[in-house]
């Protein structure tokens, strides 16, 4: 818990803790002025988290929000370089709103900046996980916004909720907390149906069947299926994720209290056990109680809902393959080469059946299982029919025109097919992450990065203006 790098958040009692607050938790809707008292009350329940022993990174929305009461702005504009630009002012009087709140509770924060680019690039994620890691252990807040005056429209997160997600799984934390404006998850819409039941735990997020047209504003990017696509990615890592209201978020410190007690003794044994292995395990249990924290379940816990973290996660580098990249196009395997993948195998070009889109050497690719391969290419070009179902992730030892050539061959023959073979595989097994359950796109063959393309279609829902929008 104590180290950096590639370490967790983790500690016996001490918990990691991420809070996320959308531009509606931040401003208000119609006049934007910041909503003090949630931003005051977020700040005591922080600091009062501190004091308990835990670690907190908030993830800010707000910016844009802020930048349009500082310019008597009514409306978000269309265009992006006007959203980058109120960005830019609202960025500095959001963190210096932030800073004289907690300096009143003595409580040093920090700004981190991210995009989608510095996720990407495998040195500047270690150094934004290093610095995080070496805040917390300074006992510093770390708040933290997209960079929006870097981020152009296809590489940016666009709603925090994704960029929440990343976070928390980069940082190994316990908890990620999305605030919004509804108690929780209900299977139907409660405004509209009053037998709406409140969802309260999600141990299979593949299953859930929820209303996601609760919560979002005009302001913000994020919905409720943003929400969702953030639980999927940040539960997959190991991340337990709770959904809650945010105007009262004395409500964090009882969830909180509520997670650390279901936490049993024999789980916790499991993760110290687990971690001095340099390996990963999740803890949490909803059935099983430790005795020492008995008492702090009888404190009332308000409604939430929470999704129960991987028994399974990824985490480091294979998340960062899954998560932190684009991928440039997509590798078609047979059933053969998909069971070899899963038994901890390397991706050999005999098991290749097609290749779309045009990649270099040490990019990331799409790996897709196909359900039927053809001898000879069909009508539609391919070589393969039926369904393709994205598997994993690589990042390949060769460009796509050279594994157009070496497809469906043996290894020995890559040399007389391309001139030369720097390697075997078309990617080693350390270059490849499959999707566990929980991580698994919901749309496998979309263009764009499925978590992406999920948010794009809840921007799209909920921006209030065309194309630059979506910021
Ligand atoms: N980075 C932007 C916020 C993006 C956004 O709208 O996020 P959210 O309010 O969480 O949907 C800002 O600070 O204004």
């Amino acid at each position: 818990m104590e180290g950096h790098g590639e370490v967790s958040m983790r500690g016996p009692r001490s918990l990691g803790v991420v809070i996320k607050l959308g531009t509606s938790s931040i401003v208000d809707e119609k006049t934007h002025e910041p909503l003090l008292s949630i931003l005051t009350s977020i700040v005591e329940t922080a600091v009062r988290l501190r004091k308990d022993g835990h670690k907190v990174i908030i993830v800010s929305s707000g910016a844009i929000g802020v930048g349009l009461r500082r310019m008597d702005v009514d409306r978000r504009p269309k265009h992006l370089s006007k959203l980058q630009a109120l960005a830019a002012i609202g960025q500095c009087r959001l963190m210096s709103l932030w800073d004289s709140l907690f300096t009143h509770l003595r409580q040093p924060i920090a700004q981190i900046l991210l995009t989608r680019n510095d996720i990407a690039d495998r040195s500047r994620y270690l150094n934004a996980q290093n610095t995080i890691h070496e805040l917390l252990d300074m006992g510093v807040i770390p708040i933290v916004n997209e960079n929006d005056t870097l981020a152009v429209s296809e590489i940016k997160f666009g709603d925090n909720d994704t960029l929440s997600a990343i976070t928390a799984a980069m940082v190994h934390a316990d908890v990620l907390f999305l605030m919004t404006d509804v108690d929780c998850l209900y299977d139907k819409n409660p405004r509209t149906n009053p037998d709406a039941q409140p969802i309260e735990v999600v141990d299979d997020i593949g299953q859930l069947v929820a209303d996601v047209s609760q919560a979002g504003s005009s302001l913000g990017t994020g919905g409720m299926s943003t929400k969702i696509v953030a639980a999927r990615l940040a539960t997959s890592a190991g991340v337990t994720t709770v959904i809650t209201r945010s105007s009262n978020p004395g409500n964090i410190v009882k969830i909180v209290k509520h997670i650390q007690a279901s936490r049993s003794p024999a789980s916790l044994a499991t993760q110290a056990n687990a971690e001095d292995q340099g390996g990963a395990s999740t803890t949490e249990d909803p059935m099983s109680v430790s005795t020492a924290s008995l008492a702090d379940l009888t404190v009332s816990t308000p409604l939430h809902t929470r999704f129960l973290p991987s028994p399974h996660p990824v985490r480091d580098r294979y998340f960062w393959i899954l998560h932190g990249l684009r991928p440039h196009g997509t590798i078609y395997i047979d059933a053969g080469a998909h069971k070899a993948l899963t038994g901890r195998a390397g991706l050999l070009p005999v098991g290749v059946v097609d290749v779309e889109g045009t990649f270099a050497q040490q990019e990331a690719v799409r790996i897709c299982v196909v359900e039927k391969k053809r001898s000879t290419p069909g009508e539609d070009g391919k070589m393969w029919e039926g369904a393709a179902t994205e598997v994993g992730r690589a990042l390949v030892n060769y460009a796509s025109f050279e594994i157009k050539q070496i497809k469906g061959h043996q290894s020995t023959e890559i040399k007389s097919l391309i001139g030369y073979a720097d390697s075997e595989y078309i990617a080693q097994r350390e270059s490849i992450s499959l999707f566990s359950r929980e991580s698994r796109p919901a749309t496998p063959s979309r263009e764009a990065m499925p978590e992406i393309a999920e948010v794009a279609d809840a921007a799209e829902g909920s921006a209030d203006e065309g194309e630059g929008a979506a910021l």
